[in-house]
């Protein structure tokens, strides 16, 4: 790496925009994204299901195009180095060595026909040039950390001898066995149960500080995000609509769709005794957006015209982005007191 790539931040993606073609035509599924990620801190992209942060995430690395989808613009620059528009081969080097990977499900990532010792010490083998002993050595070390309990021992067992949880611990030590700088981590604890899930979140955590590793982590789950962000980017329909450090979003989101997140997570509506309320409406395709502010539909604070009409840009407010033109009237009471009548349609929360 050179001098300037050692000042550069971890990773910087700028106006990326990735779309796939489809019978409909061509889909824009991720629409002008920017962020950084510095070393030591963990980024949370969140967003409900179908906004773009698994294609945000897959783009990173070149993982997209084999699912069909392009980059057609914008910037990724990993510690200083551009990635868009790299060989599939120097890529190839990046992942796995530099940039690691944990997804949901660990069996789309473990070879069932290959003990999980044999699959850490080969990805060790290839990215470190290990020696079949060091590697192997590696790759037990990296079970232990883990947690996996006699873990020379269990090196030797197969993908399908572990339980769900112990299967995603395996995928963290897969993913962290050449201390990537960068871990890429999409939605990993959902498919596991509450107390498993918090103890992986919790092993996470160690691993990133032990390993001064820059996480992005990919969920749809507020709780998750509390857990674990530092800074956290908010998705709605291929776009960024809200973007703060983890405490700012929570104390004060910015954005109606922001508020209507954590107005959906349990723990809320206990603390303030309110029933669970979700978001009315759900995310709209990427061939059939609204005009205006994508949100209008489903938002109670939507206002015809000014909501409705012109595409609505990001924009600095206090400490983070936000698209939204009502942002700071709704954050004063009175204001939102006189607000004219809502959008037929569309029920206040
Ligand atoms: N291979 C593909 N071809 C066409 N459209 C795709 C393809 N993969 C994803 N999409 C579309 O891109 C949009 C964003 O999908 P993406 O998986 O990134 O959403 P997400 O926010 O990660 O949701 P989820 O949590 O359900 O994965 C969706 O509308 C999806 O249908």
């Amino acid at each position: 790496m050179t001098t300037a790539s050692k000042q550069a931040p971890l990773l910087q993606v700028e106006d990326l925009t990735v779309q796939f073609p489809t019978p409909d035509g061509l889909i824009t599924v991720v629409d002008r994204v920017s962020f950084t990620l510095d070393a030591n801190r963990v980024l949370c992209i969140v967003g409900e299901s179908g906004s773009g942060k698994s294609v945000t995430a897959l783009s990173l690395v070149g993982l997209v195009q084999s699912r069909g989808g392009r980059i057609s613009a914008g910037s990724v620059r990993f510690a200083g180095e551009e990635l868009v528009g790299r060989a599939e081969k120097s890529l190839n080097t990046v992942r796995g060595r530099d940039i690691g990977f944990i997804f949901q499900e660990p069996m789309s990532s473990l070879n069932p026909a290959f003990t999980v010792g044999d699959q850490i010490a080969e990805v060790v083998r290839r990215h470190r040039k290990a020696s079949r002993r060091h590697a192997w050595a590696r790759a037990v070390e990296m079970l232990d950390r883990v947690g996996i309990a006699s873990a020379a021992q269990r090196a030797k067992d197969y993908p399908h001898h572990f339980s769900g949880g112990m299967r995603q611990r395996v995928m963290i030590a897969l993913a962290l066995a050449c201390d990537p700088k960068l871990l890429i981590a999409d939605e990993p604890t959902t498919a596991l149960d509450v107390t498993i899930q918090a103890r992986t979140l919790e092993l996470l955590k160690t691993l990133q500080r032990e390993q001064d590793m820059g996480v992005l982590f990919i969920t749809h789950d507020l709780g998750v995000v509390a857990d674990i962000a530092d800074d956290v980017v908010v998705m709605y329909a291929s776009q960024v609509v809200e973007q703060a450090p983890v405490r700012e979003l929570f104390r004060r989101p910015q954005h109606p769709y922001t508020a209507g997140l954590l107005a959906a997570m349990p723990q809320s509506a206990l603390e303030n005794n309110t029933p669970l309320v979700g978001i009315p409406g759900v995310v709209p395709q990427p061939h059939r957006l609204p005009s205006g502010c994508r949100f209008h539909p489903r938002c109670a604070h939507a206002q015809p015209g000014r909501c409705t009409t012109d595409p609505i840009q990001l924009r600095l407010l206090d400490r983070g982005l936000v698209r939204c033109v009502r942002a700071e009237e709704l954050r004063d009471p009175s204001a939102a007191q006189a607000e004219p009548a809502p959008i037929e349609g569309v029920t206040a929360q």
